[in-house]
């Protein structure tokens, strides 16, 4: 997350919000770079995504919705295969996993990182080849790891020493062999929100390279038959723009790496270097393009195995928010607008939607900025500094902290937010038994509902009391 000051608050017609926020020329106007590549205005104003204009998609659907632009999915995937054509892409399914996007991502070319059972079962029932998935966890239970074992899963990647004796014990059961991938933490210092942040010493992910369990835990690997020793892993974090916090992790993984082949003679075939890599949420955002991360990622790990005189492994990569990012946005319904009246005169509108925080938690877990647009309609009223709200018992329910919408929105207005892609849908709650929205394709100018909206019979299944 790139560090806007948060606290630096401006007065602007009356109104205050970020330094960074300024008026724009025209209210109506999309920003591109933040949304998917088909999005587009109609005469009317209008949001129009995949040939699909937003208000006849609720019309049908209903609103709040995650739309998800099919192209700019695909696209995005593929670029990503096209760019790492030396590496193998693994797409990270928990930013956000149903079996049509199993299906894309296999028709791409991509493989799949799962992590845990619940995405594991989403995989095996779109057919997904068990030898593309990659199972990922610090806390896998048994019946998550004999799952994998019996599928035949291409990669576990081992988190503890209690997960490997689990393993060994499973596939000798089993008389099977498991391959396996070892998750190291690299020590470095991820310039990202301390939540998502993954390589520093004190967190729950990992064997630490700086204390010598990594290496230990490749040595008991390596001497056990039942397992099938493939290479290290690291993870840094996530919405990372920096490439350094990759280029330090690559050095140290590389040089364990070394370190192994030149100690216990063996050279390891696979190296994964995690995924993290940012998406512009606001225009502060400045994310690369895989081109230039393939060409980064590529001379340094070139570099680093020369300098250690090794061979370069197979070296893959799991972008997920890089991919699903941008591909979808959420449409919502506004219900009331406030206006608050702030010290020093300022005042500000709250613009209430229909979901909030049990549909997109980012904002409140981590303080992440979104943007967001008028989506019904043109308006040629002046720009006005509006905070987009949920429905959600709780003063921290917000979707968007700060962006200029027109000084007209009004109850039955639509707004849509776009970037909400990753860890949104894949995040979402029940919280005060609001159900979760559809996530609803659109291409050419059709929809198709590839996760259906949640109902209140959906919750009520669930409760054991219902019935009485
Ligand atoms: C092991 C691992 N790989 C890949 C990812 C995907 O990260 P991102 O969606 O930021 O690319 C994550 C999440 O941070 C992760 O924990
Ligand atoms: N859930 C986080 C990303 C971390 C996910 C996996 N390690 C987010 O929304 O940004």
């Amino acid at each position: 997350m790139r560090a806007h000051e948060a606290g630096a608050l401006h007065a602007q017609a009356g109104h205050r919000g970020p330094a960074w926020l300024s008026t724009p020329r025209d209210v109506n106007d999309l920003v591109p770079q933040l949304w998917s590549s088909t999005a587009k205005k109609s005469a009317e104003g209008s949001l129009v995504i995949g040939g699909v204009d937003l208000r006849d998609l609720v019309a049908e659907h209903g609103s709040p919705a995650y739309v998800l632009d099919e192209d700019d999915f695909r696209a995005r995937a593929r670029a990503f295969k096209h760019a790492f054509k030396d590496f193998d892409v693994y797409y990270a399914g928990k930013a956000f996993l149903s079996t049509t996007i199993v299906r894309w991502v296999m028709e791409e070319g991509l493989n799949l990182d799962v992590c845990s059972g619940g995405e594991l079962a989403v995989a095996l029932r779109a057919g997904a080849d068990p030898k593309r998935l990659g199972f990922h966890g610090n806390n896998k239970s048994e019946r998550e790891l004999v799952r994998a074992l019996e599928a035949g899963v291409g990669r576990i990647i081992v988190d503890s020493e209690y997960e490997i004796s689990r393993l060994i014990e499973l596939a000798r059961e089993r008389k099977t062999t498991a391959p396996v991938m070892i998750r190291v933490t690299a020590g470095v210092e991820a310039h990202t929100h301390e939540y998502i942040a993954t390589a520093h010493e004190d967190q729950k992910f990992g064997f630490s390279i700086t204390s010598g369990a990594a290496f230990e835990a490749v040595a008991r690997v390596n001497e056990a038959p039942e397992l099938e020793l493939l290479g290290l892993h690291s993870h840094i974090g996530s919405q990372i723009f920096d490439s350094s916090g990759f280029e330090v992790a690559a050095k140290r993984v590389i040089a364990l790496h070394a370190r192994v082949s030149d100690e216990l003679g063996v050279d390891m075939p696979d190296l994964d270097l995690g995924g993290g890599f940012g998406i512009a949420y606001t225009t502060q955002d400045d994310p690369s393009d895989p081109a230039q991360l393939a060409t980064e990622l590529g001379k340094i790990v070139e570099h680093e195995c020369r300098a250690f005189e090794v061979e370069v492994p197979k070296v893959s990569i799991e972008p997920g928010r890089a991919i699903v990012g941008p591909a979808m946005c959420t449409v919502y319904s506004v219900g009331t607008v406030k206006e608050v009246e702030l010290d020093y005169g300022a005042s500000r509108s709250y613009v209430s939607v229909d979901g909030g925080m049990s549909d997109n938690i980012r904002t409140a877990l981590y303080d992440a900025d979104y943007s967001c647009t008028l989506a019904n309609r043109y308006s040629d009223s002046e720009p006005s500094l509006a905070r987009v709200v949920g429905k959600h018992c709780e003063s921290g329910d917000i979707v968007v902290k700060d962006e200029f919408l027109p000084s007209d929105v009004r109850p039955g207005d639509l707004i849509a937010v776009p970037g909400t892609g990753a860890y949104c849908r894949s995040m979402a709650s029940n919280y005060n038994h609001v159900p979760r929205p559809p996530v609803i394709a659109v291409k050419d100018g059709r929809t198709r509902v590839v996760v259906r909206r949640e109902t209140e019979d959906d919750l009520l299944l669930l409760d054991m009391g219902a019935e009485e």
